[in-house]
């Protein structure tokens, strides 16, 4: 065995090829941007399973080890939009036309991490209908229980008073804001010293939340340096539907409950 052989180096430092012609310079730096993120959005996509299914399994230890690497994932990714912020809006314009269409919409690893995390939408699937292997991936995610779902399954076998028609839910829609589950938070964080493992479960979920929301954030940021107002070549308005997107929310209750517990 050999370092080369055993990472498969030969495959991995191939595949970065610029198609700009004549070949521009900064085209490489916008390759492996994308393409550490999507390495590092394997791990993650790999970690949120594993924790779901330790959830599943009432295995709360070995499922906050596991969140506990996402979040350092994620921190590592909102690090990594500085590199590709020191490309100035000259370079990109310079091949942003070689890329067509596009887009960062195709990503369907960040596609079943939203759904993983709960950020639900089956009409994203259509995206995928020319790439059958990715489909059934998102489509598996969509299907799956989230993290949200595991978590609250997992408090209503240790007998806490989830409302039933939370638990049997079609885990393929979205979830919206259950006023009913406040209350169930409120104890939690009322009386944390009896609740620990709740307690700190819910504030991993928080965190989680935070850390996606802080790479959402810097890659408005550094759309908004790069392109400005532009339109997105996936179609889209480009920086307004990237700030639209700080306004979603995975664990609404868990935010809701700091509005609730007493001074
Ligand atoms: C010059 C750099 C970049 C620009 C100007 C840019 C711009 C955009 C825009 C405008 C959108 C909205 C969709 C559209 O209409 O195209 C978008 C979506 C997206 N981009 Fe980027 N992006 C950049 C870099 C990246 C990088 C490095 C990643 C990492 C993989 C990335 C991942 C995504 C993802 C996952 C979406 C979908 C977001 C969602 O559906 O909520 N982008 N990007
Ligand atoms: N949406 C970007 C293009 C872009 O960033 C992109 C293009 C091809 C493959 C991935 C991309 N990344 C994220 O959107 C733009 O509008 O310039």
């Amino acid at each position: 065995m050999s370092y080369g052989g055993y990472l498969d180096l030969e495959t991995l430092l191939a595949a970065q090829r610029p198609i700009s012609d004549p070949e521009h310079h900064d085209e490489l730096l916008f390759i492996i941007q994308h393409q550490t993120t999507e390495l590092w959005l394997k791990l993650l996509l790999h970690e949120l399973r594993a924790a779901c299914d330790h959830l599943a399994d009432d295995e709360l230890a070995p499922a906050l080890k596991a969140l506990a690497r996402v979040k350092h994932i994620l921190k590592t990714l909102t690090e990594q939009w500085s590199v590709l912020a020191t490309l100035t809006p000259t370079e990109y314009a310079q091949f942003r036309g070689v890329l067509g269409n596009a887009s960062g919409f195709q990503s369907y690893q960040y596609r079943a991490v939203e759904f993983v995390l709960g950020n639900k939408n089956a009409k994203m699937l259509q995206v995928f209908d020319a790439d059958p292997a990715a489909q059934a991936m998102v489509r598996e995610a969509l299907e799956r229980p989230s993290l949200y779902d595991e978590f609250l399954r997992l408090l209503a076998r240790a007998g806490y008073p989830i409302p039933a028609d939370i638990l049997d839910r079609d885990v393929t829609t979205a979830w919206t804001f259950r006023a009913d589950l406040v209350p169930v938070f409120a104890e939690i964080y009322a009386h944390t010293d009896e609740h620990w493992a709740a307690y700190e479960t819910c504030e991993e979920l928080v965190d989680l939340e935070d850390d996606v929301q802080l790479w959402r954030f810097r890659h408005l940021k550094t759309v908004e340096r790069i392109i400005g107002s532009k339109r997105g070549t996936g179609g889209s308005s480009g920086s307004p539907f990237l700030k639209r997107a700080l306004e979603l929310t995975f664990f609404p209750e868990l935010f809701a409950v700091r509005t609730e517990l007493p001074e």
